[in-house]
């Protein structure tokens, strides 16, 4: 039987990627996974466990937080604190960033953006979930780090990835060297290597965007959805339609496939619903190393000024020349618009 590479072994082999590192970010991402185990434990056995349901408290964004975010949130928080290689965690779960202070994590240099778990709605019934991290490099020198050390271009990122709790527990990560995906096989409670350098394929047939939202959708959305719908043998046209609600999930599924996945500016949501520090930022960067691109509609996600910790976007991810097909579509059906004038197109319609 051929034995197979555990993650720790990975994380120590390609130390050797980046000579001048000590191995704090090796420790951080052994942290990461050994928090990913946990949830998953609890995650598998969610219908017999009281961890389903409401947790009868919302986050900052409004949003009602279940009781697996809560947990998940605690348990990275917990395994970023005792790990000491991280100095400032922020989260979904979090209005503001929390500082680590312990007497090793004060001095840390990295900083860590999480979405504890992604998919939330998807929770009680089943359906793939995941978690998505995204780390930085410390900026100021001096004392505490501080709000700016966060709010970083998602450029800057020097490692990112998902777990993703499916038929399958993977964790997928990149140092921006590539994308490796590894498994856990319960039997050792390991992650194993079983996606090495992952790449998406250029074009694809599948497209993933919340359809229901249709009607508020701008113009070069809906344009492109209907792109995706005409028959054409050429591009292999109609394209399949996958939306499971979970970004991981999706995301997950276009990067083995070849696909797009789209949440656009809405009229209800006009900057978009998903955050750009932890959710759009770490995505970007794996599926560009993969290969692939990610926009706003417009512009680059890894290219955007951040200046709020739970700041939305736009995004358009996925294979290369469907992501570009869908930025020429915005392009000329949707020139960047202000919220208002978005506001008055979808009214008039
Ligand atoms: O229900 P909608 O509007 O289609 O939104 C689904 C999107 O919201 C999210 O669930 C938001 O993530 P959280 O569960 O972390 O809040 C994404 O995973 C998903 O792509
Ligand atoms: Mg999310
Ligand atoms: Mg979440």
């Amino acid at each position: 039987m051929k034995i197979a590479k555990t993650l720790g072994q990975f994380i120590i082999e390609k130390q050797a990627d980046f000579p001048y590192a000590k191995g704090e970010l090796s420790r951080l991402l052994r942290d990461i996974g050994i928090a990913a185990k946990i949830v998953n434990r609890e995650v598998n056995k969610a219908g017999l466990a009281d961890i389903l349901g409401e947790n009868g408290t919302t986050n900052i964004q409004g949003e009602g937080q279940k009781k697996l975010d809560v947990y998940a949130n605690e348990q990275f928080i917990s395994a970023l604190k005792h790990g000491g290689e991280c100095c400032i965690v922020a989260s979904e779960e979090n209005d503001d960033y929390i500082h680590l202070d312990t007497d090793v994590s004060t001095d840390a240099k990295y900083i860590v953006a999480i979405d504890p778990l992604d998919g939330s709605s998807n929770i009680d019934v089943n359906v793939g979930i995941g978690t998505i991290f995204s780390i930085y490099r410390r900026k100021s020198t001096k004392g505490r780090a501080v709000l700016q050390d966060v709010l970083q271009r998602g450029v800057e990122q020097v490692a990112a990835g998902y777990v993703i709790y499916g038929s399958s527990t993977m964790l997928v990560y990149t140092t921006g060297k590539g994308v490796n995906g590894f498994t856990l096989d319960p039997s050792i409670g390991e992650f194993c290597l079983s996606h090495p350098e992952m790449k998406i394929p250029k074009d694809g047939v599948i497209y993933s965007i919340n359809e229901g939202y249709y009607v508020h959708f701008p113009d070069g959305v809906k344009k492109y959805i209907k792109y995706c719908q005409v028959e054409d043998d050429k591009t292999k046209r109609p394209y399949t339609s996958r939306y499971i609600g979970s970004m991981v999930a999706d995301i997950h599924r276009n990067l083995i496939k070849g696909g797009i996945f789209i949440y656009p500016i809405t009229a209800s949501a006009p900057k978009g619903k998903l955050r750009l520090v932890y959710e759009c930022n770490p995505m970007a960067f794996i599926i560009e190393q993969a290969g692939g691109k990610a926009s706003n509609g417009y512009e680059r996600i890894l290219d955007l000024e951040v200046t709020e910790l739970h700041q939305r976007s736009a995004i358009f991810i996925g294979s290369e020349n469907m992501v570009h097909k869908a930025e020429e579509m915005m392009a000329y059906f949707s020139p960047q618009v202000t919220k208002k004038t978005f506001e008055g197109l979808v009214a008039i319609q």
